[in-house]
């Protein structure tokens, strides 16, 4: 659905993009993660097409950013990360300026307005002004008029930026049914855990250069040499468990704490299925028994250098 291919973009002698590649399939939930000043946004403007590459090429739904940007204006709804207001707008005028702009017809616009500030939880909000809104209402506005031409993709600039922890959750659970609903979604961040448990696959940037692309399974994959196993157990000491684990070929280094057991694993996941077998043929008691995933954090700050600041 979204295609970034060899996308490059200098501002003078500054590298802000260096030939970027990364494609999004349809109903994914992409999370787009750097540091500030990486080049997310560069990045986001160029598939809004709002700024011209200096090299490479972009597609939506099939459409060349470069080529046919009025094709891919009707298909996206952009979030941008500054949101920009007249004075003396009315929530409803603010959704209504975009319609009109979009060319929904007169006769349905009310009613669309009025379906999307329900969406968005704002329909009491229809006749205030923008202006008073509190921040994390402007930003549900603001996503709200990306959705006025019911576009399949969002391309969405730091939508959480600013929220207090609660905004934030409304604007994940936003983003998750809007993914229900069967948009392809592009997200931007630089906090991770605000993206780690919705996105399906996840590029993290640093520097004008993508660093690693795909689910964050994979991602997780690349970066370690192994995988880690944790069993935990209701009950009881751990020896027998940590006896078994350690006598397993799929098996390297095995360490207990409290009731837990985690365990460097190189096996297949084959290999997992008999290690509980025998776990519980031996009668321990098992809880769980489960890959332990690595968090984003430990993801970004293995992937990235941190010289971006
Ligand atoms: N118009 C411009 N002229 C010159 N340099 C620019 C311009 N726009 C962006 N840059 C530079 O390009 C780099 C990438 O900027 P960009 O805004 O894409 O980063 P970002 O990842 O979105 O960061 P942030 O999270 O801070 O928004 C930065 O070093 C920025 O200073």
């Amino acid at each position: 659905m979204i295609e970034v291919i060899n996308f490059t973009k200098h501002y003078g002698d500054f590298t802000a993009v260096d030939d970027l590649s990364f494609s999004i399939g349809e109903g994914e939930i992409f999370g787009f993660i750097g540091p500030n000043g990486a080049g997310k946004s560069t990045t986001i403007r160029f598939l809004a097409t709002l700024l011209r590459p200096t090299s490479g090429e972009g597609r939506i739904a099939g459409h060349s950013v470069t080529d046919d940007p009025m094709a891919v204006r009707r298909v996206i709804g952009f979030m941008p990360d500054d949101f920009g207001v007249y004075d003396g707008m009315k929530v409803w005028e603010f959704l209504d300026f975009f319609a009109v702009a979009y060319e929904i017809p007169r006769g349905v616009r009310r009613r669309i307005i009025g379906e999307v500030l329900e969406l968005l939880d704002l329909s009491h909000k229809r006749d205030d002004y923008v202006n008073g809104l509190s921040k994390g209402m402007k930003q549900r506005l603001c996503l709200a008029k990306t959705l006025v031409h019911d576009p399949p993709v969002l391309i969405l600039d730091e939508p959480a930026s600013g929220l207090d922890p609660r905004a934030r959750l409304e604007m994940k659970a936003l983003l998750m049914e809007l993914r229900r609903m069967g948009k392809t979604i592009l997200v931007s961040s630089h906090i991770l855990s605000e993206l780690a448990d919705f996105c399906t696959s996840i590029g993290v940037i640093e520097r004008g250069r993508l660093l690693a692309a795909g689910s964050i399974r994979d991602i997780q994959r690349q970066i370690r040499a192994h995988r880690v196993l944790k069993v935990e157990l209701t009950e009881g000491p751990t020896d027998r468990a940590v006896a078994i684990l350690q006598d397993d070929p799929a098996i390297r280094s095995v360490e207990a704490f409290g009731q837990s057991v985690t365990a460097e694993f190189h096996g297949v996941d084959e290999d997992m299925g008999r290690l509980l077998g025998r776990l519980m043929a031996a009668g321990v008691p098992v809880r769980s028994f489960a890959e332990e995933p690595l968090s984003l954090e430990e993801v970004f700050m293995m992937i990235t250098k941190g010289i971006v600041n």
